[in-house]
């Protein structure tokens, strides 16, 4: 049975009379890398601040580590490590200072928890350097450090690229992957840049106007964007026969309005139509499709460019 660390039922959040946050139903397995996509102000960091308990919910319901009762949640969120928007850092300290004033703070017992995340996230060799001498990639890997601390179960980042050079987001990667792989972390990240997750993610989740319009595997979506060749003809029964037989290839599906989805002879449109017209097919459109991840997403959130 699949084990799910967090569900959200027709989770909503309302600012005066402001739905931002609509009915969302989430599903989160044990072991998921969860990309949380959605355009600016789509509602995700308030998702993610309904989750971790920093807002009320206004209806709906979260069951976490299967439970659902508010003080049991309560206990539960121990469980989980977060970096919501930016957290506040002593700009005077060094980043082993920052994060042994956290451990503190939050009781995680043994200083070597602090060696064990800095050398997670790379940073073990800033020393004395304080915190407001960082560029902008350490201080963010400092921030997951602090989110590693105490080695949660599930871990939950808000835009945590964001703004980041490019061999930072490398890093960030793979050390998501690294602790996902080695401690089976399940992980919700979140982000408007449907490419960064694209290399990550292995479950999405899609947010628009505060709704979760879709939520799927990394298999669906490749299944999704696959390129193909699509025939739309009058004889769907005899086309496909035609396709198996004189074609021989049985790697197409049929869709509707009588279309066949053909993954083979992708680049030989002339081929297949000139095979189905012999047999006596009528070709009434045929075309390849297929997007690319950011077209499916721009088509999914209807038509916005802002991502
Ligand atoms: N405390 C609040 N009071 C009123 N409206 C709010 C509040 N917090 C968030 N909102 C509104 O809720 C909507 C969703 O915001 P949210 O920050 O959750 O989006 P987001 O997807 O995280 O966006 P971004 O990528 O820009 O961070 C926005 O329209 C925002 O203005």
């Amino acid at each position: 049975m699949e084990e799910y660390i967090l569900r959200t039922i027709n989770l909503s959040k309302k600012y005066k009379d402001k739905l931002i946050v609509d009915n969302v139903n989430m599903n989160i397995r044990r072991g998921d890398i969860y990309g949380f996509i959605g355009e600016n102000g789509a509602g995700k960091t308030s998702v993610i601040r309904l989750i971790t308990g920093l807002v009320k919910i206004t209806s709906g319901n979260i069951i976490l580590f299967n439970s659902d009762i508010e003080e049991n949640i309560k206990t539960q969120r121990k469980r989980i490590g977060s970096l919501i928007e930016s957290p506040a850092l002593y700009p005077e300290m060094t980043a082993y200072q920052n994060l042994e004033a956290i451990r503190l703070q939050r009781g995680i017992s043994g200083k070597q928890e602090i060696d064990r995340v800095l050398d997670l996230v790379n940073l073990k060799n800033t020393k004395n350097k304080k915190v407001k001498n960082f560029s902008l990639g350490m201080k963010q890997k400092l921030a997951i450090a602090i989110a590693l601390l105490g080695d949660p179960e599930f871990l939950i980042l808000d835009e945590p690229i964001n703004g980041l050079d490019p061999v930072s987001i490398v890093e960030i990667r793979e050390l998501l992957k690294k602790i996902n792989k080695d401690k089976d972390t399940t992980i919700l990240i979140s982000s408007h840049i449907l490419k960064e997750l694209n290399q990550l993610a292995t479950t999405y989740g899609v947010i628009s106007n505060g709704k979760l319009i879709d939520e799927f595997s990394s298999q669906d979506l490749e299944q999704r964007c696959k390129l193909s060749l699509d025939i739309k003809v009058d004889d769907i029964n005899r086309a496909v026969i035609i396709i198996e037989e004189q074609l021989n290839t049985n790697n197409f599906k049929v869709i509707k309005d009588n279309t066949i989805k053909l993954f083979d002879y992708i680049n030989q449109p002339g081929k297949v139509s000139s095979v189905l017209v012999k047999n006596n097919i009528e070709i009434q459109q045929i075309m390849t499709n297929g997007e690319d991840l950011e077209d499916y997403y721009v088509n999914l959130i209807g038509g916005c460019k802002n991502v």
